[in-house]
Parts: C-alpha cells; structure tokens; sequence
C-alpha cells in the first residue's frame, strides 16, 4: 500500500467524549456560558483532535510549499513566473510576509521547492521535494499526472510527519506560486458545481478588466479535461497545482497523526477541498483561520463547512492568515489552563 492510501486509512473521528468533556469544563469556567464563543468550540475542537481535555501547544510551523504553473502561459497572472522561485529565497530570510508573523507568534517557517519551474537548490534553508519543473498548461491536458498528484500529497504528508518527529504539534498550510488562484477556482469550480465566473477574482492584483480572459481559460481547462468531481486526485492532477497537492498532504497527515492543521486562504481552501473528497473527516482536524478577499474562499469555505474566525481583508497567501489565527489557537489553550471553574474559585 501506498504512503497516501496508508495515512488516510488511519484517520478516525473526533474522540466526541474527550470533547463532551472539554464542554463541561469550558460551560463551567467563570463567565456566562457561551460567551468567549468560536475560542470556546475551538478549544473542544483542539481537545477532540489531540483526545486530551487540557491541550497543549509545544511547536508551532507553517509549511510553505512553492510551486508553478504551465497555465501561467496563458496570461492568468499578472507578475512574472520568476517570482515564485525569487520569492521561495526571501522565506528562509524571513523577510515575506507570513515570515513577519512568524516572529510575533513565535512558529517556524518550513519552505518547501514541490515544483517550482527554476532552481532554488542552492538556497540554504529550502527543503528540495520538487516534482517537476512547474505544471503542465492544463488548457491543452492535464496539469500532471495522477502520479505525480499522488506523489505532490505525499511530499505533503513526508514533510509534516518529519516536522511533528521535531515536536511540532501546530500546522500552518502556505504556499508560494504564481497563478495558483487561477488553478484554485478551477477545482472550487468543479467540487461545487459552479462556472468559473462564480468563483474567480483578483489573485495578486489581476486587472479587473482583463477578468473575463481569467475566467475563459479556468472554463476552457475544466472543459478540455473534464475533471470528476467525485475524485479528489483526478481533480487535482487534471487542474491542480504540486504546492496545492502538497497542501492537501499536510492537512491529510496532520489528520492521521491527530494534530491539528490551521488553513490560510484560497489556495489552501481548494487543498481543503481536495483533502476532504479524498477523506471526508479530515475537514474535522481543520481549523479556519480568516475569510479571504477571493470570492471563491467564501464559497469553499461555506461548502465544507468552515467557519473562519478573522475577516482582515487579507488576499496574500503564503500562509500568512492561518498564522496570524496561531495567536487565537493559544487563546483557546491558555483560556482553558488559565480561568477557574465556578467550583475552583468557590461559587
Ligand atoms: C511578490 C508576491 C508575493 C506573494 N506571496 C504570495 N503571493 C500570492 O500570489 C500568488 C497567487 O496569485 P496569482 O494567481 O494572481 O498569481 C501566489 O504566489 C500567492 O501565494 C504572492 C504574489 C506576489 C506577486
Ligand atoms: O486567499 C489567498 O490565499 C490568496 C489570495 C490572492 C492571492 N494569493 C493568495
């Protein structure tokens, strides 16, 4: 068997009884029941993932997975394609953005080259897993086979397994790749059923009036190969992307391990998408973090199912959102370590 077919059989449900507990304790805490709201489910969600009532974070990582794309030749994207590779060298610098908010939440960038078309390799600091040298232009066929869709989630799930044996026990998904919002709506298109109009917008500042152009090439992708929409892999390796595959690796590892995995915005949305129709119950050890500008975010969000907890009017990627929600995760953690129980403090 296969690593993804093996990880994935290991993943169970919730513990739904360490998590009536965690309820018990929170509904008792010295405030009105109720009040400290999405803190208060996300800590009976922590609890349920790691099946301990009083959860605890040790090491915090976002994984930047950088990758390109063959559909960026037909005008999706408004930087140049050298960007992914120039900026994967600023990560380990700790000079994008999402490093900045590293800093403040004391976590660990993890940059990862799964298929960028150029060559970081003698950047210290970028883990080298690379696949193939950017997608294939999914407008005349499939972005990469389902080979090599299989191999991008199963880079996902080797780095964050590696990372949790060096006491990482909180997750992050980012990712660094020009044109991948085009290859986002294309597979939130066909998961939820919706024409591309529905489901695309401005990426890394795309000219609102070269729109219609986007959205034609994301239809004419969809209808060249005819993704089915029941089969997660099929979808991803015909309209993917290897750092979106490698998200979905992560967010399936961190599954099966029980350890909670933050989501960032769109790309990571459509790797959430691609997850769940490959395991429905990894959506359960997904957190949300914050409601991207992308029209399309929204509506991947509200499919699976997931309530983010910031709206800032982010539209960066990178993982810079999930994040920034590190600080709420361990609001949760310390609101539950912290406050008194009614019967504690002697009501
Ligand atoms: C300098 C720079 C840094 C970024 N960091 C994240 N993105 C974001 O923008 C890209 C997706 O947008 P599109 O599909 O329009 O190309 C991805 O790399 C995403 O991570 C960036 C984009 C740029 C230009
Ligand atoms: O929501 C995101 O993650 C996003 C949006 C635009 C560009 N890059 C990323």
């Amino acid at each position: 068997m296969g690593l993804l077919k093996e990880t994935t059989a290991k993943i169970n449900d919730l513990d739904h009884q360490v998590m009536k507990q965690a309820e018990e304790r929170v509904n008792h805490l010295i405030k009105p029941v109720g009040s400290l709201g999405k803190i208060e489910k996300l800590l009976i969600q922590l609890a349920g993932i790691t099946r301990n009532p009083f959860p605890e974070i040790h090491n915090k990582a976002v994984i930047v997975m950088a990758a390109d794309h063959g559909v960026y030749k037909e005008g999706i994207a408004s930087n140049p394609q050298e960007i992914t590779a120039i900026q994967t060298k600023f990560f380990p610098q700790g000079a994008t953005g999402v490093c900045a908010f590293a800093k403040q939440t004391n976590s660990k960038v993890v940059t990862v080259d799964i298929g960028i078309d150029g060559d970081v390799s003698t950047t210290p600091g970028v883990i080298h897993r690379k696949i193939k040298y950017g997608t294939d232009n999914m407008v005349n066929g499939p972005a990469m086979t389902r080979e090599e869709a299989i191999r991008s989630i199963e880079v996902g799930i080797e780095v964050a397994m590696e990372q949790m044996n060096q006491g990482v026990n909180l997750f992050a998904t980012g990712e660094m790749g020009i044109g991948n919002t085009t290859a986002s709506s294309a597979i939130t298109s066909v998961v939820l059923g919706l024409d591309p109009k529905e489901t695309t917008w401005l990426g890394a500042n795309y000219p609102e009036e070269k729109m219609a152009h986007k959205i034609n090439v994301i239809r004419k992708a969809i209808q060249v190969n005819q993704p089915d929409p029941k089969d997660g892999i099929d979808i991803l390796s015909k309209v993917g992307g290897l750092e979106i595959g490698g998200m979905a690796g992560i967010m399936i590892g961190c599954a099966a391990n029980r350890c909670p995995v933050v989501m960032d915005g769109y790309i990571s949305a459509a790797s959430a998408l691609i997850a769940s129709l490959i395991e429905p119950k990894v959506k359960d050890y997904i957190i949300p973090s914050h409601l991207s500008v992308e029209i399309g975010a929204i509506k991947a969000l509200e499919y699976l199912g997931l309530k983010p907890m910031l709206d800032l009017d982010l539209r960066l990627g990178e993982g810079s959102g999930a994040v920034l929600a590190f600080n709420l995760v361990e609001a949760a953690v310390m609101m539950n370590k912290e406050m008194f129980t009614f019967e504690e403090a002697g009501f």
